[in-house]
């Protein structure tokens, strides 16, 4: 039996560790605090996180990253991008010298620019092809309920992708497998920050054709950059890109979605940011990407509009106005 470690109790590696377990995998999650642990062990819930859901008994938790990880084919990583090399530091060998060690991360490291990939790769001294990706239309809440659905699963090491694959495939949870784990990663940290524009575009009363041309031109630059950065274009097309980008930019559930909602309706960025207890991973990830893309050549007028009014002061309404009035061009992407 495959046996798999989630590092990170919040609600994806929950909803994961529920997929890995229905799919037949022996899990363990790792969580900081004492009490979501207690609660996953004794009551099978994760209230804070997925509130009035029931987990399987199969389920475990422990306190302790060491013995969760212990004979680990698979070390899943579920916390937030920007915590992600500290946390790596602070655990030490915990990831072993065997097992694929898989991120469900969605963000880019601020600063160096790094996929978590590369963040994991770097700080655990691993080859990369131990690395994999899991990504796609996920929301956590709706995958817990067992809600059809499908991710993308990429490791340059086709094995590897499988094996990740086959432990995470349940009746409701259809994994595909991939090599592109540039493009897998690039769709899934550039879409927060397509939706944190619909989200606004939203909060602002504006209708469906401004978010289609929002989403439609985001995963132009979705595209553009991935493609830059070595990604195979064509996976923007499926379930890490496009599939992502639409469930992301049309959900309530979102995170993203939900921050720039308020901002559109004109609230404070420092209120909305201190009202949350779960990260909106673009809020933080749309200034590493507009860097990245900007250290690439590649123009991103939605990712730059996003940074100025999350980081600049500027008013949602002067973004809408300033990204109409950008000249005139071909339909490119
Ligand atoms: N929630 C969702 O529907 C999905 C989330 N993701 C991605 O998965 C990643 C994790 O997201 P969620 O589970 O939703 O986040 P969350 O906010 O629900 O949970 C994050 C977990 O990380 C822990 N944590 C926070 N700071 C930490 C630190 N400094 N060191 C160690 N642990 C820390 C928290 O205690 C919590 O257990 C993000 O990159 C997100 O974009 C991907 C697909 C779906
Ligand atoms: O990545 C997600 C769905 O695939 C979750 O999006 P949010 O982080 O915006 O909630």
């Amino acid at each position: 039996m495959t046996r798999a470690a989630v590092l990170g109790a919040g609600s994806w590696g929950t909803a994961f560790a529920q997929v890995l377990a229905d799919a037949g995998t022996e899990v363990t999650v790792w969580g900081r605090r004492p009490e979501v642990v207690r609660s996953i062990e004794e009551d099978h819930a994760n209230p804070g996180y997925l509130p009035d859901h029931q987990l399987p008994e199969s389920v475990r938790a422990t306190t302790d990253v060491a013995a969760a990880c212990e004979g680990a084919d698979l070390v899943v990583l579920g916390i937030h991008s920007q915590t992600l090399r500290d946390s790596l530091t602070g655990w030490g060998a915990v990831l072993g010298s065997e097992a694929t060690v898989v991120s469900l991360m969605k963000g880019i490291e601020l600063g160096t620019g790094q996929r978590m990939s590369q963040v994991i790769a770097e700080t655990a001294g691993i080859d990369p092809a131990r690395v994999a990706v899991v990504s796609g239309p996920n929301l956590a809440r709706e995958i817990a309920e067992r809600q059809p659905s499908a991710s993308v699963v990429a490791c340059a090491d086709s094995a590897r992708a499988d094996a990740v694959a086959e432990a995470c495939d349940a009746r409701y949870f259809r994994p595909y497998t991939s090599a592109d784990v540039v493009g897998v990663e690039i769709g899934g940290a550039v879409k927060n920050v397509v939706a944190l524009a619909v989200g606004m575009a939203r909060g602002m009363g504006l209708g469906d054709n401004t978010s289609a041309m929002l989403i439609t031109r985001g995963l132009a630059e979705i595209t553009r950059l991935g493609s830059a950065l070595g990604a195979d274009p064509t996976t923007f097309l499926g379930l890490a890109g496009a599939g992502d980008l639409v469930a992301t930019c049309s959900s309530t559930l979102s995170r993203n979605h939900s921050v720039g909602l308020r901002l559109g309706r004109g609230e404070p960025v420092e209120e909305i940011l201190a009202s949350q207890n779960q990260v909106a991973e673009g809020v933080t990830s749309c200034r590493s990407i507009l860097a990245l893309a900007q250290q690439h050549q590649i123009p991103m007028p939605i990712a730059a509009a996003v940074v100025g009014v999350v980081h600049e002061g500027v008013s949602v309404e002067a973004t809408a106005e300033r990204l109409m009035s950008r000249v005139r061009k071909a339909e490119q992407y």
